[in-house]
């Protein structure tokens, strides 16, 4: 990536999707290669995209904009990326939906992002004439932290939270637009660090600049991007640590996971090992939770169970798919051991909220008209339609009752049902219960 020489590559838009260049609205260039696309800056672009794409703040009337705003270099992470936008949305959020991705993120699962991100924004930490470029060439270990830089740039927007593409969100954390730059939750490993994972921030290219000099002059003292920005933005405002609520951590200290725990907003799967590269079993919905990671389980499953229901659908069989690790049930899956006992004494609640959509955001877009066309409901595009189904498919999981009996032998035939009865609540009050019996 980090090899391109002088080619001129800038930050681009990505070809935005059939549905709006049917619509007969203008319609964007191809990725600029020649003098022409040098000139644009990221905020022109990010107007355009705006402007024109599925979801917009600026539709709802607030007259400002405000946005989740995460990262993806690659299919791996733009998955992670797909999840973490629709749990947002999933949860009701009111704030647009960005992505920042590089080219090397596959054009199928663009096509994906821009179904659930407002803007999807292609940066190129090669752009040969900026100071990003420049800087990089005496730090190249800094490529990565650099593109998430580039949030700064996003100067649509008047303030944003930015999300690692690991994270999930399990209840609407929008609250978090009500603090400044720069507001964090404090790192597990040194908590006078904030991590950087989630933070508040402003976008602004004077800042972005600086961050740039400060990079140049100071490094990183971690190597990526947390180093950096803990060195910069001495003076950061400390949130709960359920606005980052790194997963591993519940497992150091449950006494305060159990106190603390069900506030948990976003959940981060900080290290190495990402949702996205355990196994999954399809037959039996459930994840292979390796040695080491059990406490992981529930957080797991919670993130497979959506990318089923919403993401996997639309991954088209093709390389991609590698980065996902599904298995047959022929195959030996090892089961978190305690899990199959959480069935009892559950409540029947979703862990997954399938939101009402906002008829006005969407009818900035031109489906509904292609809906109309089509002789769909004249209320719902297909998009919207798709998402019905899903929601009446997640409450016909939910309303159903069920005797003890009829779930624990549906566990034991490999159905458990993490979207309802088994779901992420459910489980965790289960423990809350054993841990309040002293169990
Ligand atoms: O190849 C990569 C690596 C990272 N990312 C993006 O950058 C984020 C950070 O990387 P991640 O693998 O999630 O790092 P963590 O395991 O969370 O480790 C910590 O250390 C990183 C480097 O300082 C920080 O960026 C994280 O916020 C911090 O939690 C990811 O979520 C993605 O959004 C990519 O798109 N591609
Ligand atoms: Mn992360």
């Amino acid at each position: 990536m980090l090899h391109r020489g002088a080619q001129p590559t800038v930050i681009t838009p990505i070809k935005l999707a059939g549905r709006q260049a049917r619509s007969g609205g203008p319609r964007l260039g191809p990725k600029p290669t020649s003098e022409a696309g040098r000139g644009r800056d990221l905020s022109q672009i990010c107007w355009e995209l705006r402007t024109r794409g599925k979801f917009s703040g600026l539709a709802n009337g607030a007259g400002v904009s405000e946005a989740y705003v995460t990262l993806a270099t690659n299919d791996g992470y733009a998955i992670g990326a797909l999840v973490l936008g629709h749990s947002l949305r999933s949860n009701n959020t009111t704030k647009d939906l960005c992505v920042m991705i590089t080219p090397s993120v596959s054009v199928a699962i663009r096509s994906m992002l821009e179904g659930v991100f407002s803007k999807v924004v292609v940066v190129d930490v090669l752009d040969s004439g900026d100071s990003a470029h420049l800087s990089l060439m005496k730090r190249p270990e800094l490529g990565v932290t650099f593109t998430k830089l580039h949030c700064w740039t996003l100067t649509d927007y008047s303030k944003c939270v930015f999300l690692d593409a690991d994270m999930l969100c399990v209840q609407n954390p929008d609250e978090l637009f009500s603090h400044s730059e720069l507001t964090a939750v404090c790192d597990i490993g040194w908590p006078d660090c904030f991590n950087s994972g989630m933070f508040v921030f402003t976008p602004s290219h004077d800042t972005y600049t600086r961050l740039l000099q400060h990079a140049e002059t100071s490094g990183s003292f971690d190597g990526g991007d947390q180093g950096l920005l803990n060195t910069f933005f001495t003076n950061w405002q400390r949130v709960s640590f359920v606005f980052n609520m790194v997963a591993s951590a519940t497992y150091t200290y449950l006494p305060a996971y159990k106190q603390y725990g069900g506030d948990a907003k976003l959940v981060h799967f900080l290290g190495s090992m990402k949702p996205w590269q355990h196994r999954y079993d399809r037959n039996s919905g459930s994840v292979d939770i390796p040695h080491g990671y059990h406490h992981l389980a529930p957080y797991l499953n919670s993130w497979w169970a959506l990318y089923m229901k919403l993401v996997q659908p639309g991954v088209p069989d093709m390389e991609v798919k590698e980065c996902l690790q599904t298995v047959d049930k022929e195959e030996h899956i090892e089961m978190c051991d305690s899990i199959p006992v959480f069935i009892e004494e559950v409540k029947a609640e979703p862990s997954v909220h399938i939101p009402e959509r906002d008829d006005t955001v969407e009818s900035e877009g031109k489906d509904r008209d292609a809906s109309m066309a089509s002789g769909g409901s004249e209320l719902t595009t297909p998009a919207e339609s798709e998402l019905q189904e899903v929601a009446h498919q997640l409450s016909d999981l939910t309303v159903r009752e069920e005797s003890l009996e009829e779930g624990k032998a549906r566990w034991e035939r490999g159905e458990p049902d993490y979207l309802g009865r088994d779901s992420f609540e459910n489980i965790k009050a289960y423990i809350d219960s054993k841990l309040e019996n002293g169990q």
